[in-house]
């Protein structure tokens, strides 16, 4: 028998990265290709985006997708989230050449506010959200302070970018195919501070530590390189990064709900308090995932270098987090 189709709201939905995602989703890469989706899709009301929503919705229907069940525009996330199970937070303002993330934060936490509110009103009440749009850690820590009704876990923010990005990087560094390292994360915040930790991964058995045995290429390459990657992209693009942010928000839902099968992904999920930080702040962490459930990797050690990286890291979010405590 057919699985039941589930509702699928996006946000931001004409705009590139959902132009990369829509297509994807419809055809059962996030959810499975036996489970049928409704796409509830959102963008600001204004006459050229609804515009360019609609043409988005005309090629949709032109790829006859055996498992899209519905499809819908709206301008209110009042709307768009109804009844909704899963949310992917996309539409936000995107950084320029020479922009700051932290120059988006008052603009964009006024949409997260709101959407927030909204989906605590309307969305279904297991409803899994994934923030994309950036500041991405502290808009779904606005998004999920502005919904006191639904389950804390279910806010989470995309790190797996940066992680899919660190997995390239090692790969072309040690020789190795990224299908055979495990084991990596990416703690913090989705920014240049974020770090990527690759003492714990390893390579067909092998630990990724010991064959790169270079703290200087980690220090000065590796962290630089994956941090300052959305910086580079948008130098040699002219437009940030869209098809492989669409493909990591893909790898995250799908992993979320499909599960992992035992190994390590990035996800930026509410703190309990593990490894020292504090309660609500939404930071990159190890996670399996099993169920429809992620649960964190606890009892890591954590050296010095790794402690300063997350501090540094902790203390970008603690200031996103103050420049935005009015609003909530
Ligand atoms: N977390 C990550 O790893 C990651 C990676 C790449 C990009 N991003 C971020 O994703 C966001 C989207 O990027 P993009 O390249 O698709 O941008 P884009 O400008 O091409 O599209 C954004 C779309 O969102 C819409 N939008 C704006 N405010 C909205 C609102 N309140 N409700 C609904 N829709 C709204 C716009 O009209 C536009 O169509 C940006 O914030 C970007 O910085 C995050
Ligand atoms: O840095 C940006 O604004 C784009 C995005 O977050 C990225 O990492 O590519």
């Amino acid at each position: 028998m057919s699985k039941k189709p589930v509702r699928v709201a996006v946000t931001g939905a004409a705009g590139q990265i959902g132009y990369a995602l829509l297509f994807r989703i419809a055809s059962g890469e996030m959810l499975g290709k036996d489970q049928p989706v409704i796409l509830q899709l959102l963008e600001i009301p204004d006459e050229k985006a609804q515009k360019a929503l609609k043409g988005v919705m005309m090629e949709l229907e032109d790829c006859a997708f055996p498992l899209l069940a519905g499809m819908e525009a709206h301008s209110d996330p009042m709307t768009a989230f109804k009844d909704t199970d899963y949310a992917l937070l996309v539409g936000a303002r995107p950084r320029g050449p020479g922009m700051e993330r932290k120059d988006l934060l008052s603009a964009n936490a006024q949409i997260f506010t709101a959407q927030g509110k909204a989906l605590d009103k309307v969305a279904s009440r297991n409803v899994k959200v994934l923030v994309v749009g950036n500041p991405a850690n502290t808009n779904a820590y606005i998004a999920m302070k502005s919904a006191p009704s639904l389950p804390r876990k279910n806010f989470t923010a995309m790190l797996r970018l940066d992680h899919n990005r660190a997995l390239s990087q090692i790969a072309a560094k040690i020789g190795a195919q990224v299908a055979d390292i495990e084991k990596l994360t990416v703690w913090g915040n989705h920014s240049p501070t974020m770090y990527a930790d690759y003492r714990f991964a390893t390579v067909n058995g092998k630990s990724v530590k010991d064959l790169i045995n270079d703290q200087e290429w980690n220090k000065n390459v590796f962290l630089p390189t994956v941090g300052k990657r959305g910086a580079a992209i948008i130098e040699a693009r002219g437009l940030s990064s869209a098809a492989s942010a669409a493909n990591a928000a893909i790898d995250h839902m799908r992993d979320w709900v499909l599960g992992s099968k035992g190994k390590w992904v990035t996800m930026g999920i509410p703190s309990d308090g593990q490894y020292g930080i504090p309660k609500d702040i939404i930071f990159g962490f190890p996670v399996t995932t099993e169920n429809g459930e992620y649960k964190l990797v606890e009892g890591l050690p954590i050296d010095a270098f790794s402690q300063e990286r997350i501090a540094l890291t902790l203390n970008e979010l603690k200031e996103e987090q103050a420049g935005v405590a009015h609003l909530l």
